[in-house]
């Protein structure tokens, strides 16, 4: 199998990467965290999916994306492959969105189905992949850790040995279960052998043989005495029929002795019966001729000559209809005193409804005419108060007759005066004030004069023009007084017409009160002479209704006496309608009575002759009766010559002598059919026992057979069991004998120390190393570097102990190899390149190393630089001859 290309999508540090790989030795080479180790992940995860990887299937996924993709593309046994795997993020965790494997055949799909083709194919799983091909980094120690028994499982199961083993073990169990078998069927061998034993020391035919004879001896026995025992019935049933014949006879002689009693019986009391009938009958014409008398009765008290049926309904109907008349009358008579009584009735209450009414009439009459009288008197009281009124306006008018107004002037001229006194007031008010100041002024200049200064403008007086003015200001102060005096007589005289004026004023305010109060009162009577005048009239009303009503009571009176009469006229004629029909009444029952009579004669009749005719037929039965019983006597005479005793005697003798011998025989018969029952039965067992002899036998031959072929059987299995024990510990032994050659090869080819004289691989996988001087060392013992070396070459050797068993049928996956110069030093790098060239010169296809050495570059044929942008983060590979060769050149 050859890797060919990988292509990743944000596969771990990888956005987008495509790297194609050749044959022969491939270097991938960069820093540490470049992302080596994710390239060939990608690839072994290409591959077997997710159990190719240490961590979880989200950790795939290049942090911050939620997908990624790989492709791989291998050769493999001449056809080509592509493997196709997509992861998708979904929430936290991730899952296999796509998978699909291209092969030669067709697509195989889902991650099952393809990692379970990837291990038929390379007929490795996963692990056994890391352990053969793909050495992974830190994993140097993984085989010498194991112990020999896992390192055995390992290499078994790598080299397929395991297999074998299986079968071995299949056959073995099977061999077990074959045994089971065996021993089982040895068990019942044994238990059928001694069951026929026990059943041939029994002498089985010879019994057999007697039985038989003594059943045929008792067989004959039987059939005689069932000979006998049908003679000795024959004999019975002979007897007990002449027996059976005679018993018959008596028996109806008997039936007919009852027979004739029972009809001497019946005849008799038949013929008492016909006396019986006929004492009826003579009573029944005696009552005959009592109905008669008593029918002649009733004729001779009706209005009728004969006794017809026809003739008393035509009168009884004649006397019904004058009857059904007479009540019709007497209804309409109560009815007419009835309606008389209810009338007369009504009007004597009318009376007195009318006189009541007549009487409160005459009471509110009554009653009116004393309030009328009132009403006149205080009518003449209120006509006296108005001329009493009128007597004082005219007093009040005479007042006006020396006034200088009339009547409803006195306003005006109160006014006026007023107006006048206000003006003349003003006036006295002004000259009091202009006389006040002309005496001051006076005063003034007095004193003036007085200290010598003018008075008039206070200089000194000598000089003054103005010493004559005083007396002039004296002049002005009387001239003043004079005003004011006259002004105030004026003013009295105005105060004198005021008071005046207002008395008028009064007058005609009097006046008019009292006219006010005058027409109020004139209403007043107005309104009372309208309502006696009123109450007058009622009164007249009043007094001719009550004279109307008690005329309307006087006739009401009358009538009623009327109605009264009337009834008492309609009460007698009940009396005498009552007596016609109760003598209609009594005639219409002596006719019923008489119809009734003849009823029952008639029925009588009936009777008579109904008596007469049963007794005749009962006459008519007793005859036939007496018949039948002449012919039953007669017919029991001659029974009794047939019975003939003697003959009944011998029958009972044979019968008794035939019982006697059946009664012993039964017995005996039953005993010897159940000796031969008995006899039977012994018989069978015999038969069946000899039968279960034979059939042992037969299953003891077939046990044998059996046991026959499971001893061989069991040795078969044996031999093969051996076989496969034997051939994987030929072939293992084989293996580990090559596996040691080789492991001593590879390890001496890189391993530069001589300290160590040989490597020792025992068929159980136990690992020792041999020092010069014949010492053995474990593995475990060696130091880092010498392990890595010892691992490498372990890896190495198996690689080719595989590769050599295998190649052809199954090529082998590319030799991967993971920074294998950890712990080496560069010595030892260089051998490792040597190693790395003697595989490639092996013929190992393909060899993928991973390392940072430059050493190891030098022994590529192609070089993959792989390195990390360390602003992006993200890891790119180069593939590159030019790298190549730089490499060379150095
Ligand atoms: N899911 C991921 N997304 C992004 N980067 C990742 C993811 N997983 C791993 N890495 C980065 O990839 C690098 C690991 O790469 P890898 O182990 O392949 O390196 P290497 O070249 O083999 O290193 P060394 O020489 O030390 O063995 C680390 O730097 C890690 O941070
Ligand atoms: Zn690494």
């Amino acid at each position: 199998m050859r890797i060919e290309r990988v292509r990743l999508e944000n596969f771990k540090p990888y956005r987008d990467t495509d790297l194609r790989l050749d044959r022969g030795v491939t270097v991938i080479h960069g820093l540490n965290g470049s992302g080596k180790s994710s390239l060939l992940e990608a690839c072994f995860f290409a591959l077997y999916g997710s159990s190719a990887l240490d961590g979880t299937l989200e950790d795939v996924i290049t942090n911050g994306e939620d997908e990624c993709e790989i492709e791989l593309w291998f050769s493999h046994d001449g056809g080509s492959y592509r493997v196709e795997r997509r992861v998708r993020l979904s929430g936290e965790r991730a899952q296999t969105a796509t998978c699909v494997l291209e092969t030669p055949e067709g697509s195989v799909e889902g991650a099952r189905d393809v990692e379970r083709y990837v291990e038929g194919m390379l007929r490795m799983d996963s692990e056994a992949f890391v352990n053969c091909a793909y050495v992974r980094q830190g994993e140097v120690n993984k085989l010498i850790h194991a112990t020999p028994g896992e390192r055995q499982d390992m290499i078994d199961d790598l080299l397929q040995l395991g297999t074998l083993e299986e079968y071995r073990e299949r056959v073995s169990e099977a061999r077990l279960g074959v045994n089971d078998v065996r021993t089982d069927v040895q068990g019942s061998l044994r238990e059928v052998d001694s069951q026929i034993d026990e059943k041939e020391g029994k002498g089985l035919p010879a019994t057999l043989n007697d039985l038989e004879t003594e059943l045929n001896e008792t067989e004959s026995e039987i059939e005689r005495f069932e000979g006998n025992r049908d003679n000795a019935e024959r004999t019975r049933e002979e007897a007990e029929e002449v027996l059976d014949s005679h018993e018959e006879v008596r028996g109806e002689i008997a039936t007919l002795e009852d027979d004739i009693e029972e009809l001497r019986g019946t005849i008799s009391s038949t013929e008492d019966e016909r006396d019986g009938l006929k004492g009826e009958l003579a009573e029944t014409r005696e009552r005959i001729a009592e109905l008669e008398s008593e029918r002649d009765g009733l004729l001779a008290e009706s209005e009728l000559d004969r006794a017809k049926e026809d003739a008393i309904e035509e009168r009884r109907g004649e006397l019904e209809t004058e009857l059904e008349g007479c009540r019709e009358s007497i209804r309409e008579a109560s009815l007419d005193a009835q309606s008389e009584k209810s009338d007369a009735k009504a009007a004597a209450e009318a009376v007195e409804e009318l006189a009541e009414r007549a009487e409160e009439a005459r009471e509110e009459r009554a009653t009116l005419e004393s309030g009328i009288e009132e009403g006149e008197a205080a009518l003449a009281d209120r006509r006296e108060a108005l001329s009493e009124l009128d007597g004082e306006i005219e007093e009040l008018r005479d007042r006006f007759d020396d006034a200088p107004v009339d009547v409803s002037e006195t306003d005006e001229l109160l006014s006026e005066l007023r107006e006048q006194r206000e003006g003349l007031r003003e006036r006295e008010t002004e000259l009091r004030a202009s006389l006040e100041s002309a005496r001051e002024a006076v005063s003034e200049g007095e004193r003036l004069r007085e200290a010598g200064k003018c008075p008039e403008c206070g200089q000194p007086v000598e000089e003054s023009p103005h010493v004559d003015a005083l007396e002039d200001r004296r002049e002005r102060v009387s001239e003043l007084e004079e005003t004011l005096s006259e002004l105030r007589e004026g003013r009295e005289g105005v105060e004198d017409r005021i008071d005046r004026a207002e008395a008028l004023a009064e007058a005609e305010e009097g006046i008019a009160r009292r006219k006010e109060r005058r027409g109020t009162l004139e209403e007043l009577l107005k309104e009372r002479e309208d309502a006696l005048a009123e109450k007058r009239e009622r009164a007249a009303d009043l007094e001719e209704r009550a004279a109307e009503l008690k005329d309307e009571a006087d006739e009401k009176h009358e009538t009623a006496a009327e109605a009264r009469e009337r009834a008492e006229e309609a009460q007698e004629r009940i009396g005498e309608l009552d007596e016609r029909r109760t003598a209609l009444e009594e005639r219409i029952g002596r006719l019923e009575s008489l119809a009734d009579v003849l009823g029952k004669i008639e029925d009588a009749r009936e009777t008579v002759s109904t008596l007469r005719e049963r007794r005749e037929s009962l006459a008519e039965l007793n005859d036939e009766r007496r018949e039948r019983l002449a012919e039953k006597r007669d017919r029991k005479a001659e029974l009794e010559d047939e019975y003939d005793p003697e003959r009944i005697e011998d029958a009972r003798d044979r019968k008794a002598e035939a019982e006697d011998y059946l009664e012993k025989v039964e017995p005996k018969l039953a005993e010897l059919a159940e000796e031969e029952a008995r006899l039977r039965d012994r018989i069978g067992g015999v038969k069946s026992e000899l039968e279960a002899l034979e059939e042992l036998r037969e299953r003891r031959d077939a046990l044998e057979e059996r046991l026959e072929a499971l001893d061989s059987l069991y040795g078969e299995a044996e031999q093969l069991q051996e076989m496969y024990g034997r051939l994987r510990a030929e072939l293992r032994q084989r293996n580990v004998d090559q596996l040691e050659r080789m492991l001593n090869e590879t390890f001496e080819l890189v391993y530069q120390n001589d300290a160590y004289a040989t490597l020792e691989l025992t068929g159980e996988y136990e690992l020792t190393v041999y020092q010069k001087d014949g010492s053995p060392l474990d593995p475990e013992q060696l130091s880092g570097g010498e392990r890595a070396l010892f691992n490498l070459s372990l890896r190495c050797a198996i690689y080719r102990l595989l590769a050599e068993g295998i190649e052809g049928a199954a090529p082998m996956p590319p030799l991967i190899l993971d920074e294998p110069t950890v712990f080496l030093d560069s010595g030892h790098v260089s051998k490792l390149v040597d190693l790395v060239e003697s595989m490639r010169r092996l013929g190992v296809e393909q060899i993928v190393v991973v390392s940072h050495d430059d050493e190891l570059v030098g022994a590529a044929d192609e070089l993959v630089r792989v390195s990390k942008d360390p602003t992006t983060n993200r890891s790119t590979v180069e593939r590159g001859e030019e790298l190549l060769a730089a490499g060379a050149a150095e």
